[in-house]
């Protein structure tokens, strides 16, 4: 018998889940036992897959959290919205590893999440076991963690691009703009009219403004960071491409600093943190820059003019964003290398 970690799968017929498995099988330490549908149970893998058939299990599970217990030690949920609330304290209570994609734990109050997500709050008690898994900046929690709850695409890109400087009391917490754009894969597999071709193709438009759902949860973690309550303006785009995510930030400085002191501090605060990666002066990041792969680049431009920081920050959605940065957590909460698994270069071009 392997002595690997076992993971189950649930969301498996998904982007999220797809990309889960992906990843999963060029991992050193775990062992797929389970890939669960709640649509296909019995269904064979390969049938929908045809990239994935090297995949050891046969045939897709359906839900059943008994059997998850008998064959798994970690789930990863990649649901919509709306079913970690139920299903995550099953697990949880069944004494299963959990890490959730979703952002059913990701907000503390129950009132914000249904006034945004428009689901039931999942129970409190749940909401508080949830360590909120942005790697780079709560490591220390997630190391002691059973229960993940993975932050958003939009926020991955969006946080790791500003904690630096609000952490350092640089910014002017009253003047942050957000501006977001994503590829498709981020609205997910299922269909919809405005991610099909001949509504998306040669169109670029912004969606959810001032109502996306991630507005919330940056303002949560940044308000952690600064220890004072944060309001932001953020702006979804969507973009005709498959993959990947660039924020654009603007942000006033409280003082004067130059280009080289922000470069300096955002290389002190990822110091010894492999997916971070920090550009040099006038030096900006793409999405294919990281296509593919886990890291988070990051550029700046400091308009000598207005005093404004512009923070340019790209991720991969599927990776960074989602099954990357869910696996760089497990790695965390199993005190394995961070990086185990998931030191592939971005695909370019
Ligand atoms: N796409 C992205 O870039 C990112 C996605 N996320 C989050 O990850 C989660 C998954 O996203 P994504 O993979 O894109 O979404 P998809 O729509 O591509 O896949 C979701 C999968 O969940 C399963 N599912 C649907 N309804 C239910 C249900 N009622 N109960 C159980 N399973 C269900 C389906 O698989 P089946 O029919 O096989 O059960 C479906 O294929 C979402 O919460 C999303 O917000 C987070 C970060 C980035
Ligand atoms: C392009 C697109 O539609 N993106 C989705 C991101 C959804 C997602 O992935 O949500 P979580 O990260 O919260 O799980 C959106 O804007 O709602």
């Amino acid at each position: 018998m392997s002595n690997k970690l076992r993971a189950a799968i649930i969301g498996s017929t998904g982007y999220g889940g797809v990309e889960l498995i992906r990843l999963l099988l060029a991992h050193p330490n775990v062992e797929i036992t389970s890939v669960i549908s709640s649509s296909s149970a019995g269904a064979p893998i390969a049938e929908g897959f045809p990239h994935l058939n090297q995949i050891m299990v046969d045939a897709l599970d359906g839900i059943d959290v008994e059997q998850m217990k008998q064959k798994a030690d970690v789930v990863f949920l990649a649901t919509p919205h709306g079913v970690a609330s139920t299903l995550a304290p099953q697990l949880i209570d069944a004494g299963l590893k959990v890490v959730d994609l979703s952002g059913d734990f990701r907000l503390n109050s129950g009132e914000v999440y249904e006034q945004w997500y428009k689901h039931k709050p999942a129970d409190p008690a749940y909401v508080e076991k949830a360590v909120y898994g942005l790697s780079e900046v709560f490591a220390d929690e997630v190391k002691d963690a059973e229960f993940i709850s993975n932050p958003g695409c939009f926020p991955t890109a969006t946080l790791l691009g500003l904690i630096p400087l609000v952490k350092a009391g640089w910014a002017d917490l009253s003047s942050i703009i957000i501006d977001s754009k994503s590829g498709v894969s981020g609205a997910g597999r299922g269909l919809s009219l405005t991610s099909h071709y001949s509504e998306i193709n040669e169109n670029f438009l912004a969606y959810k403004v001032n109502k996306h759902q991630h507005t919330p949860e940056i303002e949560q973690v940044l308000g952690r960071v600064a220890g004072e309550d944060v309001v932001v303006t953020f702006t979804t785009h969507l973009v005709p491409m498959t993959r990947g995510i660039l924020s654009t930030m603007y942000v006033n400085l409280k003082e004067k600093h130059t280009e080289e002191e922000i470069i300096e501090l955002y290389k002190q605060y990822y110091e010894g943190r492999r997916f971070v990666r920090i550009r040099p002066q006038g030096n900006w990041p793409a999405t294919k820059h990281v296509w593919g792969s886990n890291y988070c680049d990051i550029g700046f431009s400091l308009d000598a003019r207005t005093g404004r920081l512009t923070v340019i920050s790209v991720i991969d959605n599927m990776v960074k964003g989602a099954a990357g940065q869910a696996i760089q957590n497990l790695n965390l909460m199993m005190g394995w290398e961070e990086t185990t698994g998931l030191t592939f270069s971005p695909v370019y071009p």
